[in-house]
């Protein structure tokens, strides 16, 4: 579904990725972790053309795709859930959910009302409450209901759980679980909660500094060494 090929990338003078390399399989939850900092946000941004590669290629779905910006890897339909999930506070849960329709390729297809509130049926409750006055946990699930509102074949998801309380992170992970298996959709998964990322994930990869240092299936996965690797 997509390659990320010895991709370098800079703040100015700062490089963050030294080639770094992934790949993203269809209808899967792919999971990096590492440390803070090691630039696990970057590699998002990269593969979402917010940061251009100054190295390095990423392939979507066959096609090389590294020079589009945000809005051509939207269209191409990937979408991305930043960290701190950048609600529009004054806007109402519906109109932030009309500004994902702005990533679509499609328009006039309207927003898939039916199925992100079954998905999400705290947002229907809600859905003339001002995105502001929602709780972490419900912002985050209108940050990913927005996402889906182009009708993504990937989704970019940087660190959902953060600063909410695990019941409902692991109600965002039965979401996630959810669209994997019926929609087959793909997601790249950037998080720093274990016990999250053993929840939903089907492959990880692990970062240090700029590069991947290990990577496998969940089966393969040495936890208890992970855990050691992030948490020093
Ligand atoms: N806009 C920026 N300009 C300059 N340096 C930046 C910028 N954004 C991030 N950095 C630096 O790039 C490095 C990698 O940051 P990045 O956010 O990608 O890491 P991360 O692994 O996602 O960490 P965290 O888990 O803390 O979000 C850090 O040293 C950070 O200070």
């Amino acid at each position: 579904m997509l390659q990320v090929e010895n991709v370098v990338a800079a703040y100015g003078q700062s490089t963050i990725l030294w080639g770094t390399s992934l790949e993203v399989k269809a209808g899967a939850v792919t999971t990096v972790m590492g440390r803070n900092g090691v630039g696990k946000t970057t590699l998002l941004k990269t593969i979402m053309g917010v940061i251009t590669a100054r190295e390095g290629k990423v392939v979507f779905k066959d096609r090389d795709i590294t020079a589009l910006g945000p809005a051509g890897k939207a269209k191409a339909g990937i979408a991305y859930v930043p960290q701190g999930r950048e609600i529009i506070p004054k806007l109402t849960v519906y109109e932030n959910l009309l500004l994902g329709l702005e990533a679509a390729p499609d328009r006039r297809a309207g927003i898939p009302e039916e199925e992100i509130y079954r998905l999400f049926p705290i947002l229907k409750d809600f859905r003339k409450r001002a995105g502001g006055n929602l709780s972490g946990g419900q912002q985050q699930q209108l940050a990913i209901a927005r996402a889906l509102v182009s009708r993504p074949s990937l989704l970019l998801l940087d660190e959902p759980t953060e600063g909410i309380q695990p019941s409902i992170a692991q109600e965002i992970g039965h979401i996630l679980q959810q669209l994997v298996q019926e929609k087959g959709l793909s997601v790249l998964l950037v998080e720093q909660k274990i016990d999250f990322a053993r929840q939903v994930s089907d492959y990880y990869y692990f970062m240090d500094r700029g590069k991947m240092i290990n990577h496998g299936s969940a089966e393969e996965m040495d936890f208890a060494s992970l855990e050691r690797h992030i948490a020093v």
